[in-house]
């Protein structure tokens, strides 16, 4: 792989692109000849800097050496494959191993070293990588105690997992990072056994920020180590060489100064970085001296996202100073409030501001600002960014009132804004509403209404778990197994999600209490009661738990939502994942769901969308119930259940109905629906009336259309009902014609669409409305599919029969999509208008002027 982007960046050319990277890494498809011709053409001749690769070798030429590049990276991939296959079959048959003489070692370990920085200074920290999975991954659960040292003579077959044992190693050379790290490492006996670590950090690091977490000298311990034939797969792949692949970091201890070192083992610990230069690698950082180094240490771990490693220190240095000081105070309260304890941290920052005044009015509490509903954004690593102490009591309150009240219009607004003018982590308090976790039947754990809900409320707002958003290179990992490919989105959340756990243990429960799909058995965690708040920091000791990689990439494939997307390479399907929110993914799957989920930055927010009565199932979509019933079942088949929601139970009893259906929907209609868009873009003026060329074009269209309404309404069984997902985009071109042609039918044509999408008509929907007060909207029962496409629908028609002198009708339209906005999203007009006002802003303003707030 480094071999490949060297030889492209020595031909001034850009390295495959993610997507490109995918299509290479698809061995059915002919897209290494597409890729090699898109590579070489981003330097053209004449176009690029003069004497670039294009000018000097001419563009056949490029293009022949791009292919030459691209089919090495093919057969690198083989390779790969191949070792995959073999360490499969030998797992049950391991063979001697062969370890390399020191020697040779040495020698290997500095020429990696070398490409490494090679690679870095002629590539760049952002060119792009690639690992491989697939197979058994390993978690020791064991303490160091319970284990039996073991030496690097005594591992003498591969592949192996050396259970109930430690191999005791110091480093002989600075890591080669890439996407994990590559150790060489020494044993008392001076062999010396390379060793490749996954999920090392979060995001892949450079040379000097690998060198300084693992300086040379430094005393590691890995527990029940698996000697792998080709350990560096996972981490930095190479040639097949014998070493100790490390799936899951929790199996690798670092001894640091101070600590006990291995027993036999003549070999001193290393002694750390300073914590404030440099925090010690996933431990806590141990033996600060002054109170000045203590609270550069807690900020430097906030911001680091290591609240629990800053709450352990903090802990550690009131019990040696016996009073607490202010900033101490005030430092608790900023992680408390990132643990979401808002009470505890409103009552840190309030004895804070008490001890300050008392000595001396200091400066902590000047320049207090009110901070409003306004979402406010979180800094690095989710903490409160510095602001007066007054502020910060404020802002804890605020979220510790309200705890237990349903967020209002003007916090939706607030989040809405912040998360579109790119706050990723938004300063708002967690509130779950009349929800809780049941055992339903046939699908685990899943949540229920704890009392009737109207059609708005707010059940779950929510935030991530130690969401990631990834800045460094693009990294692809290629499950050798399966096929499956995650992306960097994906691999930093689990990298992240692992760390988290480490430094907060008390997170377990939440996020490692989830399943993690039906291939993998259930964690210790899932049969314990799920936690509907987000566990407090925990007051006893530290104790790092065994975070099994495996599980937390299970979970996160099987839980997280997220904007990120990621492509399952085996089936296509393109599915979000990259955050974790812990409660909200007990939801249960139904295609036709009765919520709405949005996300707004790191923030989850699932409003009711219909009535729930008491009792019901709250459910909402893994994948968009608009797709046709036999995608939805090939994207929802990695779960391995049958859905049986309403959608699915009608589409079933269609049997081949459906299938015609979604051979319609993929053939016909959208050749239909564009030649539709086509005569729609004829409409310059809409006001003017059609000529007659038009009109006979709108006409034709409008036949189109119903024709094929009417053979997509014989693939429905007779007596289905209205919900029709299929048939929605055909009703609302049928609308748009119509408003040109015969505007009296163009609302029915959209309340047709409504209907299909789930939607329900009051009888009186064409009555103008009568009266001062607010108009009644045109629904009783709002939409479960298509939804942001249904808000549109009742702008349009609304739009149309203001147009066409009926401002009354055209006002309940309105009414309508403001009450499905409200339960959609919420955050009252303005979201609305930011959302739709581009495209309906006159229907909007009316609105505005007759019923907005002042
Ligand atoms: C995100 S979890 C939902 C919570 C899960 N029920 C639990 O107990 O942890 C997703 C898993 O729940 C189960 N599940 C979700 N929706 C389901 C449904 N409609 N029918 C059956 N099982 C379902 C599947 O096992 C799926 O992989």
């Amino acid at each position: 792989m480094e071999d490949a982007l060297r030889a492209l960046h020595q031909l001034s050319l850009p390295a495959p692109s993610p997507a490109q990277l995918l299509d290479l890494l698809d061995s059915h498809s002919d897209a290494a000849e597409r890729v090699a011709q898109l590579i070489a053409l981003a330097s053209a001749p004449g176009e690029g800097s003069e004497g670039d690769a294009a000018d000097l070798l001419g563009a056949d030429l490029l293009t022949q050496a791009v292919r030459a590049i691209l089919a090495n990276l093919a057969s690198a991939l083989e390779a790969a494959r191949a070792a995959h296959e073999k360490e499969r079959e030998q797992l049950q048959k391991p063979a001697a191993v062969k370890m390399l003489p020191r020697k040779a070692h040495v020698a290997r370990s500095t020429a990696a070293l070398k490409r490494a920085a090679r690679a870095e200074e002629e590539s760049g920290p952002m060119r792009p990588r690639l690992v491989f999975d697939g197979g058994p991954s390993y978690v020791s659960r064991a303490s160091l105690a319970e284990l039996e040292p073991i030496s690097a003579a005594d591992m003498k077959l591969v592949p192996r997992r050396y259970e109930g044992r430690v191999l005791y190693l110091r480093t002989v050379a600075p890591p080669v990072p890439y996407v994990g790290l590559l150790l060489e490492g020494e044993d008392v006996a001076g062999n010396i056994v390379p060793v490749a670590v996954s999920h090392a950090t979060v995001q892949p690091q450079g040379m000097d920020a690998a060198a300084a977490l693992f300086p040379v000298g430094t005393l590691i311990a890995i527990k029940e180590p698996y000697l792998s034939p080709n350990y560096a797969a996972r981490a930095a792949p190479g040639k097949p060489l014998a070493g100790i692949r490390i799936d899951s970091p929790t199996d690798l201890k670092v001894f640091r100064k101070g600590e006990t070192g291995p027993p036999g083992f003549e070999l001193a610990p290393a002694a750390p970085a300073a914590a404030s230069a440099s925090l010690p690698w996933l431990d806590d950082p141990v033996a600060l001296e002054t109170s000045s180094e203590q609270s550069a240490a807690v900020t430097a771990l906030l911001a680091a996202g290591r609240p629990g490693a800053a709450w352990r220190l903090l802990q550690r240095a009131r019990t040696a100073e016996k009073s607490a000081t202010p900033e101490h105070l005030a430092l608790e309260g900023r992680i408390r409030y990132h643990a979401e304890d808002w009470a505890g941290a409103a009552a840190a920052f309030e004895e804070a501001m008490a001890l300050s005044e008392a000595s001396a009015g200091s400066d902590l509490q000047d320049g207090a600002q009110s901070l409003g509903d306004g979402a406010q954004s979180l800094g690095d690593g989710g903490i409160l960014p510095p602001m007066p102490l007054q502020a910060c009591l404020r802002q804890a309150r605020a979220h510790a009132e309200r705890f237990t009240l349903e967020p209002s219009a003007a916090e939706v607004r607030g989040l809405y804004f912040a998360a579109a003018a790119g706050a990723r982590r938004l300063d708002v308090r967690t509130y779950v509403g009349p929800a809780a976790v049941r055992d339903i039947e046939g699908a685990g754990r899943g949540l229920v209404a704890t009392r009737d809900v109207q059609p708005g409320e707010v059940i779950l707002l929510c935030r991530a778990v130690a969401p990631q958003y990834p800045s460094g290179p693009p990294v692809l990992r290629l499950n050798l197994e399966n096929g499956l490919v995650s992306t960097s989105s994906q691999i930093a959340a689990q990298s992240g999600l692992i760390h988290a756990l480490v430094d907060r243990p008390e997170l377990q429960l939440p996020v490692l209490g989830l399943t993690a799909g039906p291939d993998l058995p259930y964690s210790a965690f899932v049969r314990e009661p799920y936690p509907v708040s987000v566990p407090s920091l925990r007051e006893d000791a530290h104790e790092r738990p065994a975070v099994d990689a495996a599980y937390v990439d299970g979970v996160l494939r099987f839980n997280a939502f997220g904007p990120s997307a990621a492509i399952d390479a085996a089936s296509g399907a393109v599915f979000p994942r990259a955050m974790p929110h812990p409660l909200p993914a007990i939801l249960n799957h139904a295609c036709l769901p009765n919520v709405s989920t949005t996300f707004h930055g790191d923030v989850l927010l699932s409003r009711a969308l219909v009535p729930l009565p008491k009792g019901i199932e709250i459910v909402h979509p893994y994948v968009r119930g608009e797709l046709p019933y036999a995608v939805r079942q090939a994207q929802l088949s990695k779960h391995a259940f049958q859905c049986a929601c309403e959608l699915c139970r009608l589409d079933a009893a269609d049997g081949d109905g459906a299938q015609m259906r979604a051979r319609l929907v993929a053939g016909e209609l959208p050749a239909i629906l564009a030649r539709s868009g086509s005569v729609l873009k004829m409409r310059v003026n809409a006001t003017e009336a059609p000529d007659a060329k038009e009109r006979e074009a709108h006409e034709d269209i409008v036949e189109a259309l119903e024709g094929i309404i009417d053979r997509m309404a014989a693939t429905y069984q007779p007596g289905r009902g209205s919900l029709r997902p299929e048939l929605f985009d055909v009703f609302r071109s049928c609308a748009a014609h119509r408003a040109v042609t015969d505007p009296s039918r163009s609302a029915q044509c959209e309340l047709d669409a409504l209907a299909c999408a789930g939607a329900e008509a009051r009888e009186d929907w064409a009555a103008p409305h009568s009266g001062t007060g607010e108009p009644a909207a045109v629904l009783s029962r709002l939409p479960a599919l298509h939804l942001d496409a249904s808000i549109e629908a009742m702008l349009a028609s609304s739009t149309r029969l203001e147009a066409s002198g009926q401002p009354e009708c055209a006002i309940r339209w309105t009414a309508t999509a403001v009450w499905a906005h409200d339960c959609i999203i919420g955050g009252g007009l303005d979201v609305l208008v930011d959302r739709f006002g581009e495209r309906y802003g006159p229907a909007l303003r009316l609105w505005q002027q007759r019923f907005g707030r002042p």
